[in-house]
């Protein structure tokens, strides 16, 4: 059955669901946004079929409408649903990152015609826009849903029906569970790799060479803090009551380490350090979940011209395709590592039997 699906907010998670649910010819997806260029850009590239920067006009014929702008943004459109007089009734879903709130606005909602679900696809990119939206960027990650009082399980099916073109894995969670989860597993982090990027900052007043030391274990641990800022300064007030527990009890957790440091408690040391190992080490980091990962190759290169490309051809030939390539250590004459990651286990171990017989070392962890 043809469906009318709207996105109110044409940017990097937008335009990746609306990439993603284009795959249907049942779709037929408008695309909204208040910025002009996103919206010719979705148009150019044939990301959905209609635009408008007029809310009442988009949301006209719509039997699915989804928020996907940030948070505070979204919040208003619900109250701006709300007011409009509506032919049908509709779906209201949402993308935005905390769901208490969201899901505290929905609850004003006395439009009857609107059935209200909260949504939050588990995956995203530091980069921002719809130029950098993609296809596959929800391929197997969790997409969480937080049913409203306003909506049945029959419209849930109904939403997870339209959204199953993103090839994401639904969960069903309450708003509180979402916050409290992602807030450990996703926020906090956010707020840990800016302070470690600040102290870093600092330090290089006393030395400036600093920054060139920063090798592989600093760049992946602060990665994210890379990302988008007006975002995450919008999550971390939607999210701020968890964002304030988890903090104290950080702070509680850093005093007891500089207990151990400074008394030099070799024993509890290694302990607090193997536990934290064996925890990680068993989180599930072959699938894309909320901890994105991917399949990896660590290849040894030689810092010459050509070197990457080489090493990208000889898998070209054998007809793998990367997903990511970085570099992760260069030294000026000597040697580096490319870090190659794949779509599958397959494609690793590949590339890994492909690369040592042309003579590469390769390591996978
Ligand atoms: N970036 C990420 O990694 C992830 C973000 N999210 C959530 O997705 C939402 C959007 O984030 P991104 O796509 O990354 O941001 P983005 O900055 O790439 O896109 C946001 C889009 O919303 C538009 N916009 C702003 N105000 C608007 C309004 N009043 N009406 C219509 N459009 C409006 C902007 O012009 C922009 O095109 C946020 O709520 C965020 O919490 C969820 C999962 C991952
Ligand atoms: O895993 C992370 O923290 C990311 O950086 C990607 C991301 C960002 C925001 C979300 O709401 C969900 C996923």
């Amino acid at each position: 059955m043809k469906q009318t699906i709207v996105i109110a907010g044409l940017g990097l998670i937008g335009g990746s669901l609306a990439k993603g649910m284009m795959r249907s010819e049942d779709n037929y997806i408008i695309g909204y946004d208040v910025n002009q260029d996103s919206l010719e850009f979705a148009r150019l590239n044939g990301i959905v079929h209609r635009t408008t920067t007029f809310f009442p006009e988009a949301i006209e014929d719509a039997d699915i409408v989804i928020l996907a702008a940030p948070i505070s943004e979204s919040i208003q459109l619900i109250g701006v649903l709300n007011e409009l007089p509506l032919k049908k009734e509709m779906i209201v879903s949402d993308v935005a990152s905390v769901k208490s709130s969201i899901i505290k606005a929905a609850s004003t909602l006395t439009n009857e015609k609107i059935c209200f679900i909260g949504g939050h696809p588990m995956a995203g990119s530091h980069k921002r826009g719809i130029s950098a939206a993609k296809a596959h960027l929800f391929e197997n990650a969790i997409y969480v849903l937080t049913p409203s009082i306003r909506s049945t399980d029959k419209k849930v099916e109904t939403l997870k029906n339209v959204l199953q073109y993103t090839k994401s894995k639904f969960v069903i969670l309450s708003p509180d569970e979402h916050d409290e989860m992602t807030g450990v597993v996703s926020h906090f982090p956010h707020l840990i790799a800016s302070s470690l990027v600040h102290q870093a900052r600092k330090w290089e007043d006393t030395h400036t060479f600093l920054p060139n030391l920063a090798a592989g274990g600093f760049r992946d641990i602060t990665r994210i803090a890379s990302s988008n800022p007006e975002m995450w300064q919008d999550i971390f007030y939607h999210n701020r009551e968890k964002m304030s527990v988890l903090l104290e009890e950080w702070i509680h957790e850093m005093i007891d380490l500089k207990g151990l440091v400074d008394n030099n408690k070799k024993n509890d040391m290694i302990l607090y350090l193997k536990n934290a190992k064996h925890y990680r080490d068993g989180l599930p980091s072959k699938e894309k979940g909320s901890i994105a990962s991917f399949y990896d190759v660590y290849v040894d290169i030689k810092d010459q011209t050509g070197a990457i490309a080489s090493v990208a051809q000889l898998l070209a030939d054998h007809h793998i395709s990367i997903k990511n390539i970085e570099i992760l250590e260069m030294r000026e004459g000597i040697t580096g590592v490319l870090r190659l990651s794949f779509y599958s286990k397959e494609a690793q171990s590949k590339s890994s039997t492909f690369l040592q017989d042309n003579g590469y070392d390769t390591t996978i962890l």
